[in-house]
């Protein structure tokens, strides 16, 4: 038996709770694995017994259903000790027995040891694009993604992804500039969350000039911010203060009220909320919402201090899709802890209408 891994990539302190992920997932396709971590690694490899269980899990596996991974690939050869004035060779010998690919990603993971590999990776991926290419191993039409994961610059994991069915950016992660007039770094989380969670045409319905939109713990306004910028008018509700020059906007009102109770007469095109409160009640609050109609489309951060995350979510979650159903409800989810996410994920949630497929 000789299985390579499937390399998962997370956050740096989530290696658990991406683990635990696969492993469900792995669970759900009735397939038997075991996962590898280690503290801090930024990544997770996990294997399973033979070659067609491999082959079904390469098939079933999609990064949009899992919330702790950023970033997958099936492993095909893991080089070590690659002679450092020449790494394309061996690479090149893998890459000509498997397929070949759309685009090439050379990867680090997100540690601090995998960081200080940027500038190499960098520097590596275009030679060993042009020499794939002039292999004829790069091909517009390919269904698949190389990647090239440094662990080492002379050690380096090879293997293959689905296009569609795994990030095509480095690494899984979206880099993006803060706004230099942002009332807090938090915006990212939401622009983010937009770019991510949401599609372009439901980007396209939801976020525009005069739609309405609640901010639930709202204060200083980086989320409120993201709204403003599409047009949305604004309530926001904190007691804390409001970014001034975003108040001077006047496209936000803000009321000092508990956002645990509060809930207005007309329904409003989209919720978010990013308060610092316990997951399950955060969750309870957005059944609510989402169940009164009161919003069609909820983003909201589910803060997560404990240990067992993965368990915690699946609760949360849970629970606002057994209140959906009882209520007869359609919706469609999807959740994901992302780049700027700490220790918390991101949670989007639509109400459908019936039958309406995603
Ligand atoms: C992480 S901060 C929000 C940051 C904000 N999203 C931003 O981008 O600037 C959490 C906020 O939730 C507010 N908060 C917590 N519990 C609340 C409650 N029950 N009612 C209203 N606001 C609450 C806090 O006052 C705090 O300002």
């Amino acid at each position: 038996m000789n299985q390579t891994p499937f390399v998962f990539y997370c956050r740096p302190g989530f290696e658990s709770d991406c683990a635990a992920e696969v492993q469900s997932f792995a669970n759900a396709c009735d397939l038997a694995g075991y996962a590898n971590t280690a503290p801090n690694s930024g990544y997770v490899r996990f294997f399973l017994f033979d070659e067609a269980s491999e082959q079904v899990f390469f098939e079933e596996l999609d990064i949009h259903e899992l919330i702790f991974a950023r970033q997958w690939f099936w492993a095909k050869a893991e080089l070590v000790e690659l002679p450092l004035d020449d790494r394309i060779t061996p690479i090149l010998e893998v890459c000509s027995e498997v397929a070949m690919a759309k685009q090439v990603l050379v990867e680090h993971l997100d540690s601090d040891e995998g960081r200080e590999l940027s500038k190499f990776c960098k520097k590596f991926s275009t030679p060993v694009t042009i020499t794939l290419e002039k292999q004829g191993l790069i091909h517009e039409d390919s269904e698949f993604q190389l990647h090239l994961l440094f662990l080492a610059t002379d050690h380096c994991l090879v293997g293959f992804s689905p296009v569609g069915r795994a990030s095509e950016l480095k690494g899984g992660i979206l880099r993006l500039k803060f706004p230099k007039d942002a009332p807090s770094r938090s915006t990212l989380k939401l622009e983010e969350a937009i770019q991510t969670l949401m599609s372009g045409k439901q980007r396209k319905a939801v976020l525009r000039l005069g739609h309405t939109a609640v901010d639930l713990g709202a204060a200083p306004g980086g989320w409120t911010y993201q709204l403003v910028q599409h047009g949305l008018q604004v309530t926001a509700i904190d007691n804390g203060s409001m970014d001034k020059k975003l108040m001077q906007t006047e496209h936000v009102i803000h009321l000092k009220e508990n956002a645990l109770a509060w809930m207005p007469e007309k329904p409003v095109n989209m919720l978010v909320c990013d308060m610092v409160e316990k997951p399950s009640l955060v969750a309870k609050l957005m059944a609510k919402w989402l169940v009164a109609g009161k919003t069609e489309h909820a983003i909201f951060n589910l803060k997560l201090p404990m240990k067992k995350r993965f368990q915690e979510v699946n609760d949360c979650i849970g629970m606002i899709c057994d209140e959906l159903e009882e209520a007869d409800i359609d919706y469609f989810w999807q959740a994901k802890h992302l780049y700027h996410d700490r220790e918390e994920i991101t949670v989007y949630f639509r109400r459908k209408i019936k039958n309406q497929s995603h």
